[in-house]
């Protein structure tokens, strides 16, 4: 039977009094990997960190909902901190996180204040277990590079170690916010392989952002789309790429460039919505080639389409799936 790691019911987000991501539902199991798409300012980051128990440090609060991990109901800030499970349980690397190496301590001492804060070490010497770490992590000369200053690094392997650190505690579920963000193509690929042989070797579950479709479908077995700081769409990767339902998912796809690709790009018309005049019914309704008056009565709700399958539109039993949308993800 499959084991639930975490699972957000209903989840809503606020800073300074603002709802900025309203009705995230996500689970993912033991050994499960979800993929979270959506274009800038949709709302990854915020529920990324409230996952890992870190939206306080912005301000903010999961405002309604509840969210739960390793069986624990973590919905407070505080509840989260007190049961102890960040690093050991869930881990998050927050976008940018290889530019908050520091710059004057060894990447040897990054390493062994992490593993001896989360009492990591396994009964065996600190600098033994970072050396392990760094080669589980796919870098050569470990002993080496646990001498060395992150600006000695290149890109790919501080993302590397940025992955060491993050594993350190060996956490049920790694967060990767972007981690192919800034990397160049090859390194881009190295990274998701090593994210994956994690996810099913050692059977650590993974969400893993990304604004790119094509990263998502090479990692992850399930996808949840965001528009306007909520879940439009949610699948298996497999059925959300190839047969998307949602207009916004289609756009998404339709905009995407990918090698031997020939049809047209076609952008997505308007600008992102935004939470300070939020639109009142569907939040894509303003940019959407299908929208009717009907769509801006009331923000749809997330319509069971089959077991794998949730869409939140009004004209989701209307509208024909252009499947030829998918095709080329
Ligand atoms: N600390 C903050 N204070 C106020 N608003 C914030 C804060 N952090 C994020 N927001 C707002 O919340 C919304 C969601 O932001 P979030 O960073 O989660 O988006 P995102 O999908 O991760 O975008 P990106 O891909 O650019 O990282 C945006 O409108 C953003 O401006």
């Amino acid at each position: 039977m499959t084991e639930t790691l975490l699972h957000a019911s209903n989840v809503a987000i606020e800073i300074a009094g603002l709802e900025l991501v309203s009705q995230v539902n996500l689970k993912v199991d033991k050994g499960g990997s979800v993929g979270i798409v959506g274009e800038t300012g949709s709302g990854k980051s915020l529920t990324c960190r409230a996952f890992a128990g870190s939206l306080a440090v912005l301000g903010g609060r999961i405002s309604r909902g509840t969210l739960s991990l390793a069986g624990r109901n973590v919905t407070s800030p505080r509840a989260h901190a007190e049961a102890g499970l960040y690093g050991r349980v869930v881990t998050l690397m927050p976008q940018n996180s290889m530019s908050a190496l520091n710059p004057l301590m060894r990447i040897g001492t990054h390493l062994t204040e992490t593993i001896k804060a989360l009492d990591a070490d396994g009964g065996i010497a600190p600098k033994v277990r970072a050396t392990e770490l760094l080669d589980r992590v796919g870098l050569r000369e470990p002993e080496r590079v646990l001498r060395q200053y992150a600006h000695q690094l290149s890109g790919g392997m501080r993302q590397r170690v940025m992955i060491a650190l993050a594993i350190a505690g060996r956490p049920h579920l790694l967060i990767a916010d972007e981690p192919t963000t800034a990397l160049d193509v090859s390194v881009q690929k190295e990274i998701l392989e090593l994210l994956r042989r994690l996810n099913h070797e050692e059977n650590m579950g993974l969400i893993l952002v990304s604004h790119d479709l094509g990263v998502v479908k090479a990692a992850t077995q399930s996808v949840a789309v965001m528009y306007g700081g909520m879940v439009v769409e949610h699948g298996t990767t497999e059925t959300v790429l190839r047969h998307p339902r949602h207009p916004y998912t289609q756009a998404l796809l339709r905009a995407r460039p990918a090698i031997g690709r020939t049809e047209r790009l076609i952008g997505i018309p308007g600008i992102p919505a935004s939470p300070d005049a939020w639109p009142s019914g569907c939040r894509f309704a303003p940019r959407c080639p299908h929208a009717l008056t009907q769509c801006n009565a009331s923000v749809p709700a997330l319509e069971t389409l089959d077991a794998h399958h949730v869409v939140a539109c009004c004209r989701v039993h209307e509208l024909t799936t252009d499947d030829r949308v998918g095709a080329s993800a």
